[in-house]
């Protein structure tokens, strides 16, 4: 089950509308998120992240991302707070960045992309009984963007940019278990938080974004570490290093962005 999209010229985001209409909706994203005309909400209180007894199982390379995955079995990892009604379950994390010295970020900041874009993605087991139902949900997923900026050494980064040869090729995965991405967090947890969707096909409006403000400094040699990945697989004779996998700011619609206090 080949995906027939991808980030190249014939089947990158600018084609994904074709077998995915959604791609041009109301509540799409990424977004350029605009600070001075995001609505500051009093009522918007703080998030919490309790990852404390989370477990990593696996990290994982599909094929458009490297992707570690959780046991979501019980509600151990959550965020809750913020704009959420409920506690949404930690299910995967996964990353998007540029190619050499350039942006990679999927949001952007009064125009302005960062070298690469860290999502951890949560979904409302509350209400939903599997993530692919929640996945289809307008209140299903509530994904925390954090951007990455170049500068100094990351010093947990390194758990994971270490590890990321042995899974060099599409569909490829390997033990990662341990891992709590607490360590991922910078230090102030202010955020904008808008309604929107995945930023990959099948794009469902099913996102409730949740951006911090606060960028995370890695070094451009762990960003580079991100480029020996693949697209694609080990049997492939065409050899396409894994870059540039991140889409493009999308209409801000009726959409408002509001703010963290
Ligand atoms: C929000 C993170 C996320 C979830 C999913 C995708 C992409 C995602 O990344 S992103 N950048 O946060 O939007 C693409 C594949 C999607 C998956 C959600 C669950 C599915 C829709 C499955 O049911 C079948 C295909 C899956
Ligand atoms: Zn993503």
């Amino acid at each position: 089950t080949g995906d027939h999209w991808g980030y190249g010229k014939e089947d990158g985001p600018s084609a994904w509308h074709r077998h995915y209409p959604v791609a041009k909706g109301s509540r799409q994203s990424p977004i350029d998120i605009i600070p001075d005309e995001a609505r500051r909400d009093s009522s918007l209180g703080p998030i919490f992240l309790k990852y404390d007894r989370c477990t990593s199982l696996s990290i994982a390379n599909n094929g458009h991302s490297v992707v570690v995955e959780f046991d979501d079995s019980d509600d151990r990892s959550v965020i809750q707070g913020g704009p959420l009604d409920n506690p949404y379950r930690l299910k995967q994390f996964h990353f998007h960045w540029g190619g050499k010295g350039c942006e990679g970020s999927e949001h952007t900041v009064a125009g302005v992309g960062y070298a690469s874009e860290l999502h951890l993605v949560h979904w409302n087991a509350v209400k939903y009984t599997t993530y692919e139902d929640a996945a289809t949900a307008p209140d299903g997923l509530a994904v925390l963007g954090i951007f990455l900026e170049q500068g100094d050494d990351h010093r947990w980064l390194h758990t994971i940019t270490d590890v990321l040869y042995m899974v060099k090729f599409k569909g490829s995965a390997t033990n990662f278990k341990g891992f709590n991405p607490k360590c991922l967090l910078p230090s102030n947890l202010h955020y904008w938080t808008y309604l929107g969707s995945l930023t990959t096909p099948p794009l469902h409006e099913s996102v409730i974004w949740i951006v911090l403000k606060e960028p995370i400094v890695v070094s451009e040699k762990q960003l580079g570490m991100f480029r020996i990945l693949q697209f694609s697989g080990e049997e492939e004779d065409q050899r396409m290093r894994m870059e540039n996998n991140f889409r493009p700011p999308q209409p801000l619609k009726e959409r408002i962005v509001r703010s963290s206090n």
